[in-house]
């Protein structure tokens, strides 16, 4: 079977002011290697700042890799715009928190808007399906957006994100909001639409529980490298995770004993703000040095 999403030889550094890597900034992803097929759920995992967010990214078309490097559904998911539009690959996360897509337009979700206005202005959308999803997710449609909790602002964009049926969808950490049921039914749902639909889905995140039979794979980044693991051992993830945090301190403690500082140099010049794209595609905004960026997950929650 041809692979839904395959990465072969993945490099990237984020690009500085003039769009190129800053001279000597050592790459953010190495030498990446993974493929997935129809019907396969990968679980994402790694510390903070691993790279997690930037795989997937580069995956879902927001930052510019050699279109050899990365192939969703045989294209190249930032070159063929019309991979994402079609919906066929469906990225969820980071900047998408704030915003949707809604009938075409892009809609903050905050805005004074109830939550049946939104679900049932997207057209196009098969109606048993949205019934299930907002079913699945328990979502009022009396909810006023702006005034909703987190969780129930976060059930409707993911009601939103996923009523158009999808082919390759990336999940990043969107599930941190949602309580224990809604997420369980959630993860279900998405199991079913992998082996009924044939879809394939990536999921970045660091909450384990409930998730010892859902991920067909596990990609573990940390420092470039990648290890894979099948099925899911939640012993092991915490092994590489302790691992890695202990090889970090004992560098750490060997620099200060030779009287150098404990991280090595930052390269300057690597910043992009709203990492490189405002709300739907890739519109660089440079940072000034007011400005500074953690891993995603940091920023925007
Ligand atoms: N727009 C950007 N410009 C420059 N560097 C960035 C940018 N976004 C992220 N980085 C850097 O890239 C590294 C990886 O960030 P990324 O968000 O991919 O990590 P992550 O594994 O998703 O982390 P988390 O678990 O905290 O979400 C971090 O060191 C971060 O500082």
């Amino acid at each position: 079977m041809a692979p839904t999403v395959e990465i072969r030889n993945l490099t990237f550094t984020y690009p500085g002011i003039d769009g190129k890597p800053p001279p000597g900034a050592p790459p953010l992803i190495e030498d990446v290697c993974f493929s997935l097929e129809a019907g396969q759920r990968c679980l994402l995992v790694g510390s903070n700042g691993a790279g997690k967010t930037t795989i997937l990214k580069i995956l879902g078309g927001k930052h510019m890799v050699d279109p050899s490097m990365v192939r969703v559904l045989g294209r190249s998911a930032f070159h063929d715009t019309a991979l994402t539009s079609s919906g066929d690959l469906c990225y969820l996360g980071g900047e998408w928190r704030r915003d949707v897509a809604f009938a075409g337009y892009q809609v903050n979700i905050q805005m004074d808007i109830s939550a049946e206005k939104m679900l049932f202005g997207v057209t196009g959308v098969d109606p048993q399906r949205r019934d299930e999803l907002i079913k699945i997710l328990d979502v009022d449609l009396t909810w006023r957006m702006h005034k909703a909790s987190d969780g129930q602002r976060r059930r409707v964009q993911i009601c939103m994100g996923l009523l158009k049926p999808f082919k390759v969808l990336l999940l990043d950490e969107i599930t941190v909001d949602l309580d224990v049921l809604a997420r369980a039914n959630l993860l279900t749902y998405l199991k079913k639409e992998c082996a009924e639909q044939g879809a394939t889905i990536i999921y970045a995140t660091h909450i384990f529980d409930g998730l010892d039979d859902w991920p067909t794979h596990i990609v573990y980044v940390a420092h470039g490298k990648l290890q894979l693991a099948l099925p899911l051992e939640k012993r092991t993830v915490e092994r590489w995770l302790r691992k890695e945090r202990d090889e970090d301190r004992r560098k750490r403690k060997e620099r200060k004993e030779k009287g150098l500082p404990a991280f090595d140099k930052v390269i300057e010049g690597s910043r992009v703000v709203n990492n490189g794209w405002a709300a739907g595609r890739l519109t660089s905004t440079i940072a000034g040095e007011e400005n500074f960026s953690f891993s995603s997950n940091s920023v925007l929650r």
